[in-house]
């Protein structure tokens, strides 16, 4: 996975994004639903003086679930306070998250499906009743103590929606699910970005980036980057398509947007399963790769875009794949 410059997972090289990270509602780009809900929902909310609903936000990688959840946390004019599932193993470091909020701020817990159910106990009455419901001390000196919260908002993030429970599902008043962007919304980010990074850029060379992006913003603004590189030692600098699309072909990112990986997923279906129906396991052990990084990953933008079905037998491969790869 790490060569992968498509890879839709965050990495290091990614940190220049923070420049470019939309911060208000009105520049995150796409997502008409999310965008359109979550503007009444916060509207209704600060007109009423009151914490926004706790909010679940989840889909695949590079979406914009952090970018939603830094807005969220700007628009309701509160702080924002972040973690992560993984992050919180003790009880007392959620407590301590959780005495320390102000009326109004955001907690966001980015991978909640890797909470682990110690710490999610104690985010119930949290979330349902602002009240913290802790054990201090242990033996016979232990003792239970009751804190009062102030009113805030959490705003969890998850890839993986179905790993959540039940219980902890049904806490969040607001559900939102991102969709991959259209190749229109992804230009539009593009020609933001490039104009943050006072980058030249022609219509054509933007949407080839676009084109090619997977569907994903984190991954267009990473292509955008290599691109430039390359506009600026084999061109003048600026990204037009014929130069976006030599760039681009050099990178080995193909047309369509698929990568080395996406293409082997394909071929593995077709040549090893006879097109399906494949169970994930089976295609996961022979690409030797893990489930969690297929279904995550890989598989998402596949049947998105129709190239394969995920059947009750297993996974299919499209005509449509088979025609093209
Ligand atoms: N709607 C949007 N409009 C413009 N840019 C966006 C939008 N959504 C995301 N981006 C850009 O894509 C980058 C990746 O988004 P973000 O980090 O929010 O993804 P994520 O869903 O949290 O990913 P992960 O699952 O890996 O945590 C951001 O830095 C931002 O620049
Ligand atoms: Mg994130």
């Amino acid at each position: 996975m790490q060569d992968r410059l498509i890879n839709p997972l965050e990495a290091a090289a990614d940190a220049p994004d923070a420049n470019i990270r939309p911060a208000l509602l009105s520049e995150y780009i796409g997502q008409p639903v999310v965008r359109e809900q979550m503007e009444v929902f916060i509207g209704a909310a600060r007109g009423r003086d009151e914490a926004l609903d706790h909010t679940l936000i989840f889909g695949p990688p590079g979406l914009g679930k952090t970018t939603l959840a830094n807005i969220i946390a700007r628009e309701m004019g509160g702080n924002l306070r972040s973690t992560s599932g993984p992050v919180l193993e003790r009880a007392g470091d959620l407590a301590a998250m959780l005495t320390n909020l102000e009326a109004g701020d955001v907690l966001f817990i980015d991978e909640i499906h890797r909470l682990s159910p110690v710490i999610e106990e104690i985010l119930y009455p949290a979330m349902e009743d602002f009240q913290l419901d802790i054990m201090i001390g242990e033996g016979p000196a232990a003792r239970s103590i009751k804190l009062d919260l102030p009113p805030f908002t959490l705003v969890a993030a998850t890839t993986r929606a179905g790993l959540l429970t039940s219980p902890l599902r049904d806490r969040f008043g607001i559900v939102q699910r991102l969709e991959f962007y259209n190749i229109a919304d992804l230009t539009t980010i593009v020609k933001r970005a490039a104009g943050l990074m006072r980058v030249t850029m022609s219509e054509d060379g933007a949407i080839e980036i676009a084109r090619r992006a997977r569907g994903t913003p984190r991954i267009a603004n990473r292509l955008l980057r290599r691109v430039r590189d390359y506009a600026e030692v084999k061109g003048d600098g600026c990204v037009n398509g014929v130069i976006a699309a030599s760039a681009l072909d050099m990178l080995a990112v193909d047309r369509r947007g698929l990568d080395h990986l996406d293409r082997r997923y394909i071929e593995i279906l077709r040549d090893r399963f006879d097109g399906g129906p494949a169970g994930v396991e089976a295609v996961a052990a022979a690409m030797a790769e893990d489930r969690g990084t297929l279904e995550d990953v890989i598989e998402p933008y596949l049947i998105q875009q129709g190239y394969v079905l995920r059947t009750a037998r297993g996974r299919v491969l499209t005509q449509m794949a088979i025609d093209q790869i």
